[in-house]
């Protein structure tokens, strides 16, 4: 007998205690071995209204509920005797009569109080009035559901009634309710195999084999690898004809798209270098490809997870350009502006150091500049004030004196090493290394390490994919993709879901930025999104004094734990280290363990609350976010704008600044807090976004 294992079977035992959930694990081993052994006995339950739901006893107090229909037997829950009745009651496993999916529904009567008496009487508009009720059930709401979903007048009780719904349902809902047209999905034959629809693919995984099973039992199964949404599917498995595009507000599942599509191409045999700007986050990849790929075999040699490579850019460029350039060192990046001080006076006289300093670290640095002549026709994309001829020479004797510098000591800012790196490999006095480049967080790389990173994959473009949200760019820089000579039209995609965070978060959260943000390509796309995660509202709150905040923040902590919430499932953030100390200082005092978030840490081994600075929460994820300080004066960073000398400088700092919120934010699963000491920040007052987004 064929033997599935459903998405709410998994979110039931991660609510169990770790004895349980060994105990249901090893009762799975024994059901495994012998699926129809009588010893297990399968019970009928009484008030179920699918009369194929059945409970399996595991202990005295534990029970699993199956299903068994057609050859197949399904594990839907596991949870404690009462829990798992009234689990089972509620519910019905059916192929819709419509889709033909096979869909576990949750009685409507049960879930009737979402709407309630006085909205239903009430002459408000209701969202979904206007469809006829074949188009509903052709996007497969369940027919006990048309009611309700026909009386449904607002968002929060769309959201309400969408944790009940299976999940495709509840995103085209959502999708129909913002006024776009939703396309029915191609029926299936109820007859079909499972995995014939992959709406039933995200919420079911069959089981091949006992290897299979033990693979789950030997870790917990968490959802990102079992179940993908197939938007997400089909940029894992499609073959492309060229580089893509896959973007994404924060929490889309961006980064799971590049994780398992370095799995299917390393199963494939091929060497996958999967590769970000930050190294927290690669460490993050590496732990979490670990889990993905273990025990899966490639083609050729063993395993899958030998032939991924995860690794910060610098690095991969740093250990190519060495084998031509052997002594060539990395410019430690705070040098340039004691060297633009030293040869000021050789030139640039029109402009003063700060200017200077910030037209390298612009300019010259990320595009790779090493000659007048790459300088004089450079373009300025993003600088306030145009240069002349005159003026761009000025500037380049101080520029091409600190080049001499550097050459000198071997001492090459990155965006040189990137360069030699690139040019090794195009020269072919050095093989790339690998066959298929997946890039991360592709917002906060510049021109240089692009250029690099589409010479690694230069044999095998189709296996060049770029995922990323210039929405979440912190860093100085921005490039365009045409003029990177990286062509992805036609294979650009968005995603819409956000898995990460509830969407009370989502919503203030997007309620910082623009609904459009840049396509990395002088364009501008749709970033919306929505998330089917409900939740508490962030809490803003203002303090007289930091004392006070930090106060708030040792009680809001000491709450979290007494709920079991565990101290590295919280995170605490702030524009810049030092306004971190009242918070460490009070966590100390109160003997609460902390763990600082640096480069060096491996965050699977931290055990206690985690503190850092927004930059440091790029690509993370926590239960409970507190973002403190966020006052006027340090978030935006007055003192970071006070460098900016012309006004495209000061613009993009501004948003940077904008966006460093959004991301610290947007690390939130469950709750955020947000806190300020006197007057909040601006960006806490004036939303651009609408809050509907
Ligand atoms: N198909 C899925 N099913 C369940 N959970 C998912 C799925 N896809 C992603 N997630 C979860 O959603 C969260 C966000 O995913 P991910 O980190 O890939 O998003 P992202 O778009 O890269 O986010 P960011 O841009 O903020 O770094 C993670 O906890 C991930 O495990």
């Amino acid at each position: 007998m064929a033997v599935s294992i459903a998405k709410t079977f998994s979110a039931s035992t991660k609510k169990l205690s770790t004895a349980d959930r060994g105990r249901v694990l090893d009762f799975l081993t024994k059901f495994m071995d012998d699926p129809s052994s009588p010893g297990l006995n399968f019970e009928t339950i009484q008030g179920a209204k699918d009369g194929n739901m059945k409970s399996a006893r595991i202990t005295q107090d534990l029970r699993t509920i199956l299903h068994q229909s057609n050859g197949m037997l399904t594990l839907l829950y596991a949870g404690h005797h009462e829990d798992a009745y009234r689990w089972a009651e509620r519910r019905r496993m059916e192929n819709h009569p419509v889709t033909g999916t096979l869909q576990i529904v949750e009685t409507a009567q049960a879930a009737q109080y979402e709407v309630t008496e006085a909205d239903l009487t009430s002459n408000s508009t209701r969202i979904f009035a206007g469809y006829e009720n074949g188009y509903l059930l052709s996007l497969g709401v369940p027919t006990d559901w048309l009611t309700i979903i026909r009386q449904i007048q607002n968002d929060d009780q769309l959201l309400a009634v969408c944790q009940k719904l299976p999940e495709e349902v509840a995103e085209r809902l959502v999708t129909l309710s913002t006024g776009e047209l939703v396309t029915p999905p191609p029926p299936v034959p109820a007859s079909a195999p499972v995995e014939q629809s992959p709406d039933n693919l995200r919420r079911f995984w069959i089981v091949q084999d006992a290897a299979d099973l033990a693979s789950v039992l030997d870790r917990p199964i968490e959802d990102w690898v079992r179940f993908l949404h197939p938007s997400q599917r089909l940029l894992v498995i499609q073959e492309f004809n060229g580089p893509a595009k896959v973007s994404g507000a924060a929490g889309t599942g961006k980064t799971v798209v590049g994780m398992h599509r370095a799995r299917r191409l390393a199963s494939q045999g091929k060497r996958v270098l999967l590769t970000s700007f930050v190294t927290t986050l690669c460490r993050n990849i590496e732990r979490n490809i670990h889990i993905l790929c273990a025990g899966t075999q490639n083609a050729f040699d063993g395993s899958t997870e030998s032939r991924v490579t995860v690794s910060t850019v610098h690095r991969q460029a740093l250990a190519l350009a060495k084998a031509t350039h052997p002594k060539l060192r990395p410019l430690e990046s705070d040098k340039i502006e004691a060297l633009v001080n030293r040869h000021h006076s050789h030139g640039g006289y029109l402009f003063d150091s700060g200017f200077l300093v910030t037209e390298w670290n612009a300019v010259v640095e990320p595009q790779g500049i090493t000659t007048w002549e790459e300088y004089r026709d450079a373009v300025r994309t993003g600088r306030g004030k145009p240069l002349t001829i005159k003026q761009r020479k000025e500037c380049w004797k101080v520029f091409a004196r600190i080049w001499e510098d550097l050459m000198a000591a071997y001492a090459y800012p990155w965006s040189a090493i990137c360069r030699i790196a690139r040019e090794a490999v195009e020269s072919g006095n050095v093989e790339s290394p690998f066959d298929a480049v997946i890039v991360d967080e592709v917002q906060d790389l510049q021109p240089q390490e692009l250029r690099f990173l589409k010479a690694l994959s230069a044999q095998n473009p189709g296996d060049f994919m770029l995922l990323g949200d210039s929405g979440q760019r912190i860093y100085p820089g921005g490039f365009s993709l045409k003029k990177l000579g990286i062509d992805v039209r036609g294979r650009s995609h968005i995603l819409r879901i956000n898995y990460r965070t509830t969407e009370q978060i989502r919503r203030f959260a997007d309620g910082l930025l623009a609904t459009t943000s840049n396509d990395f390509d002088d364009g501008a796309e749709d970033r919306r999104s929505q998330s089917l995660l409900n939740g508490p509202r962030p809490t803003i709150r203002e303090f007289p004094n930091e004392a006070e905040q930090a106060k708030f923040v040792l009680d809001q902590v000491r709450l979290l734990l007494e709920q079991g919430i565990s101290p590295r499932e919280i995170a605490v953030f702030a524009r810049s280290s030092n306004r971190l100390k009242s918070i460490r200082d009070i966590l100390t005092d109160a003997k609460l363990e902390i763990a600082p978030l640096n480069d060096e840490e491996d965050l699977s081994e931290v055990r206690g609350i985690n503190l850092g600075t927004m930059h440091r929460a790029k690509g993370l994820e926590f239960k409970v976010v507190f973002v403190i300080d966020c006052n006027q004066g340090v978030v935006p960073h007055a003192f970071t704008l006070s460098k900016m000398r012309d006004q495209g400088d000061y613009d993009a700092a501004y948003e940077r600044e904008r966006q460093l919120l959004y991301v610290a934010i947007t690390r939130a699963r469950d709750e955020v807090f947000v806190t300020s000491v006197g007057k909040p920040s601006e960006f806490l007052t004036s939303q651009p976004g609408n809050t509907r987004g």
